[in-house]
């Protein structure tokens, strides 16, 4: 796999009017974000998260479903075999600085290391907020996602990326794994 097809882009994965409805339908919901083995962890992550699932959203994880099945089919080729994880709404906000320090999304736990592809959407419009981007590195430099409201970033769960500190407004992302045996 060549860097260049380490992530893919899709621009209009969600409309507008879906992206606000999930940003107020859930932002009244999010819990301090960056839980590391039950502590927090601020210097790592620095947001707050909620979870939706199939029954909660039903056109939106089909909208996923259908997303993840066109760009791995397209792009990756990964074995994916379920969702072993709801989707995860974030918020950044810049009164707080939040961001996500460079990471992996492949972890220790059981769920954690069977992440083979992870799919981003922006959820926010640019002009809502300062500082907040995220970054990729897929190969020893960063490049950053494009920021319009609605596009989805896919990239294999292990490649580095992080959230730059977010330094006005707010940014809201939704995040979705997609499960499969370990890479081997
Ligand atoms: O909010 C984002 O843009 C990225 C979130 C993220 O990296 C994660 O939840 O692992
Ligand atoms: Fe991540």
């Amino acid at each position: 796999m060549f860097p260049e097809e380490m992530f893919a882009i899709v621009p209009d994965a969600l409309d507008p009017a879906t992206c606000d409805r999930l940003i107020n339908g859930f932002a009244h919901e999010m819990d301090e974000g960056g839980l590391v083995q039950g502590q927090a962890a601020t210097h790592i992550r620095r947001s707050k998260i909620t979870w939706f699932n199939e029954e909660q959203e039903p056109v939106v994880c089909r909208r996923i479903v259908d997303l993840v099945a066109d760009v791995n089919r397209n792009v990756f080729d990964f074995s994916l075999t379920e969702f072993a994880e709801d989707a995860q709404i974030a918020c950044y906000a810049g009164d707080l600085r939040g961001h996500y320090d460079w990471h992996s999304d492949v972890g220790a736990s059981d769920v954690a290391r069977r992440r083979k592809l992870t799919m981003v959407i922006q959820l926010s419009e640019p002009d809502q907020y300062e500082g907040g981007q995220l970054q990729l590195n897929p190969a020893g430099h960063f490049i950053d996602a494009p920021m319009a409201r609605g596009s989805a970033i896919f990239f294999p769960s292990f490649v580095l990326h992080r959230v730059a500190p977010t330094t006005a407004g707010l940014r809201y992302s939704l995040t979705q794994w997609v499960h499969g045996n370990p890479f081997r």
